[in-house]
């Protein structure tokens, strides 16, 4: 079946795939995953006066996002270990006329990445990693051979957000929680466990702009090769401890977990303690604006991709948010449009925006308490 989109065109399996088994994996969904990324690309060089020129798309599939870099001025370099893919992908490249700018490899990741970090002529300035699953088998090769930014997706949510415990402890060294912003905990945990990868490589990373949709987290990371900046990054780490009664949380720096026993709002003892997670801004907002003005209209999912890069701009770095419907129910109050219910914040002199995380999601950084003050009578109106 042929597709194009982004201005190329390909040559990909005539039924979508999402799984390990099966044809060559291309699914349409991730088109707005895909568009972000070239427009991200685009920002970085140009944002960053970056001198980055090559870019490794580590698990390419039908080469989509390799071809794409490729035409957009990249020297892009495609890998994958199904001998299916990387025809396919190598094909597709020839069918773009990029086949001398995107060179696909038959290799496993992580020992392409170490082979390029030992030679000088294929340095990688980017690298991209889409794996099935977790990224975490694959981070130590990024961030050991990547000079200056590391974009990963990882579609293991359910390990990540806690609700698959002991796989997210596992792959992620940290203690997940599944809590009402569970999205938000595996945007959070990733962070975690990415930038304690970097550090062991005296790397300091910086959330260019990060996100949770549907089934997975991207997030892209700027990378600063100093141990201070690495020791700078690990004070961004901490603990969340969240009631699951009366939905009060708190945050807490530092790499010592001190679990509260008991709620200090409500008196409840079902107290969950997630971390260490990422604590800090999850994106750059005024990088964020730069990507959307990089989206062009030629873009399949321009005004998507547009309107997502506002919300996101707008949203507050609160570590997590608020679910208003959650929040209604647990007061047995209506809901209310958002605008309004956002606007009484304010009015109450809060802080408060969307969360790109659903229609309902939003950050304050006022308490459970507080929310409910602020925003009762726009629940009664
Ligand atoms: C989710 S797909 C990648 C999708 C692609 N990046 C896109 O945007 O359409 C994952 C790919 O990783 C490949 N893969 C799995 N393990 C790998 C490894 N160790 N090294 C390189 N590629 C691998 C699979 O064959 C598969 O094609």
């Amino acid at each position: 079946m042929r597709v194009s989109e982004g201005g190329v065109e390909l040559t990909v399996p005539a039924e979508s795939t999402d799984g390990v088994e099966g044809p060559v994996f291309y699914n349409p969904r991730q088109e707005l995953n895909r568009d972000l990324t070239i427009a991200v690309l685009g920002a970085f060089r140009e944002e960053r006066e970056s001198r980055a020129a090559t870019y490794l798309d580590a698990m390419t599939a039908s080469g989509v996002r390799g071809i794409r870099a490729a035409a957009n001025g990249w020297t892009a370099m495609g890998v994958d270990t199904d001998e299916r893919a990387v025809s396919l992908a190598r094909e597709n490249a020839a069918r773009n006329g990029v086949e001398e700018t995107f060179d696909v490899v038959q290799e496993d990741a992580n020992a392409f990445m170490y082979g390029c970090g030992r030679d000088m002529d294929r340095a990688l300035d980017v690298i991209d990693l889409d794996p099935y699953g977790t990224p975490m088998p694959f981070a130590d090769a990024a961030f050991a051979n990547a000079r200056n930014l590391v974009c990963v997706t990882a579609t293991d949510t359910a390990p990540l957000c806690g609700a698959h415990l002991q796989s997210g402890i596992r792959s992620y060294s940290a203690v997940p929680r599944n809590t009402d912003y569970h999205a938000e905990m595996g945007v959070r945990v990733l962070l975690s466990a990415l930038v304690r990868t970097a550090a062991r490589y005296d790397i300091g990373v910086t959330p260019l702009f990060t996100y949770a949709k549907s089934h997975y987290v991207r997030t892209f990371l700027e990378l600063d090769h100093r141990a201070t900046a690495a020791d700078a990054t690990l004070d961004a780490l901490g603990f969340v401890s969240h009631c699951e009664d009366c939905l009060y949380r708190e945050h807490t720096r530092g790499h010592f977990a001190d679990p509260l026993e008991t709620c200090p709002a409500c008196g409840a003892s079902r107290v969950l303690t997630a971390g260490p997670i990422w604590l800090d801004a999850s994106h750059d907002r005024a990088f964020v604006a730069a990507v959307r003005e990089r989206i062009p209209s030629s873009f399949g999912t321009a005004e998507r991709a547009r309107a997502f890069c506002s919300t996101l701009e707008a949203e507050l770095d609160e570590p997590t948010h608020y679910d208003q419907h959650r929040l209604c129910k647990e007061w047995t109050l209506p809901a209310n449009a958002m605008d309004d219910f956002l606007a009484a914040l304010r009015d109450a002199g809060y802080e408060a925006s969307p969360a790109h995380y659903s229609g309902t999601a939003f950050k304050t950084d006022a308490d459970v308490d507080e929310i409910r003050a602020a925003t009762e009578p726009v629940l009664e109106s």
